[in-house]
């Protein structure tokens, strides 16, 4: 490297840290409630066909539940399950008294309504913040769910860069999960949001003028190095798997990490980065919706609503 070269980069956003410290503060929460409350908070997780990688978030979830106390069930179903036998199912969840969150895994095979399963969960279960209940009380101003991976994305954006007021932001991707739900939290913190999807003219141009870029895009290392405006925060949603030339395969998100950490001014990775504070939030979902449930007077984890 010549002397005149000034090599900058970004500092790594680094979400296992986070969210560990996020579950430990939920941990200790989980234990005050069973211990002074006699409440368990219970989270109960559904998954239709055999999708490998929702399997690997299922296990991932189990795991991070038992580690904070929590009692997790898990429901297994064939691909080829009826709709009348999975709407059935979340109705029993929904008057099941030991389960407080109830998530029903992205997305369903497609001789099921996936918006009719969503909205037959109880909104006050609705750990995903996915009803539409819970989605007009984010648009409106009130106190729902809120979305696990767009809440963990803005936790982090919210510790790194302090408030968000007057930013501009761009969320490339407008789905229901991710880039509708993130837009309406930036809005919320006083951000001035754009929303880019695959109509959008010109996305770099876009992207260039944002302070805060959020991908959740789903299309691996799209958004380029020279796209980034030097100094601006980068939160990389996007989990996509790409083979490799022998045989193996990576993660890798909608940013070109290796370019676009040398201009950002802070970036999360992939993985390691958003992904692990989905899991943390969705945990403080439903410890906050078991103590919704049960009328429970405790400070939230890290609280955002
Ligand atoms: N880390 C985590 O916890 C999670 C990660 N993910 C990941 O985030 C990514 C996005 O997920 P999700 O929101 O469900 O994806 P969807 O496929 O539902 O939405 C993708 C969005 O990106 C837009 N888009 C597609 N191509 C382009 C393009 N060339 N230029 C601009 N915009 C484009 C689409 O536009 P249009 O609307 O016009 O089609 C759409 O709005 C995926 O990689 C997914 O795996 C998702 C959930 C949780
Ligand atoms: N109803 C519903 N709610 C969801 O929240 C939902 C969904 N359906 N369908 C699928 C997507 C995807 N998603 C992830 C959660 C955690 C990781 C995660 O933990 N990632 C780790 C490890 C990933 C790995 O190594 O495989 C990381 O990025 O470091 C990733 C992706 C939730 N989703
Ligand atoms: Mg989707």
């Amino acid at each position: 490297m010549d002397g005149e070269t000034i090599m900058t980069q970004a500092k790594l956003i680094d979400g296992n840290a986070f969210s560990a410290n996020l579950r430990e503060e939920i941990t200790a929460r989980v234990h005050e409630i069973r211990d002074f409350h006699h409440v368990t908070p219970g989270l109960a997780v559904v998954l239709v066909g055999e999708d490998p990688a929702s399997q690997v978030y299922v296990r991932n979830k189990n795991k991070r539940a038992a580690e904070c106390g929590m009692k997790s069930f898990e429901h297994v179903l064939p691909a080829d399950t009826s709709e009348h036998h999975l709407l059935n199912l979340i109705e029993g969840l929904n008057d099941d008294p030991e389960v407080h969150g109830i998530l029903v895994q992205l997305p369903l095979p497609k001789h099921i309504d996936a918006q009719k399963v969503i909205e037959t969960i109880r909104p006050d279960k609705d750990v995903d913040g996915f009803h539409p209940w819970n989605v007009g009380m984010l648009a409106s101003g009130g106190i729902g769910m809120i979305p696990c991976t767009p809440l963990g994305s803005l936790m982090m954006l919210r510790d790194h860069l302090g408030p968000l007021t007057g930013l501009k932001a761009i969320v490339v991707g407008r789905s229901n999960i991710v880039g509708k739900p993130m837009a309406h939290l930036l809005i919320r913190e006083s951000c001035t949001v754009t929303i880019a999807h695959s109509q959008t003219r010109d996305l770099p141009a876009e992207v260039r003028a944002a302070d805060i870029v959020v991908a959740a895009v789903g299309r691996p290392e799209m958004i380029r190095g020279d796209w980034i405006k030097p100094g601006a925060t980068v939160i990389d949603v996007g989990i996509n798997r790409i083979g490799l030339p022998d045989g193996k395969s990576k993660l890798v998100g909608d940013v070109k990490f290796d370019e676009a950490v040398k201009v950002a001014g802070a970036i999360t990775p992939v993985p390691g980065g958003v992904g692990p504070m989905t899991i943390a939030c969705l945990l403080r979902n439903t410890l906050t919706a078991a103590a919704r449930l049960h009328r429970l007077d405790i400070p939230e984890a890290n609280p955002w609503n």
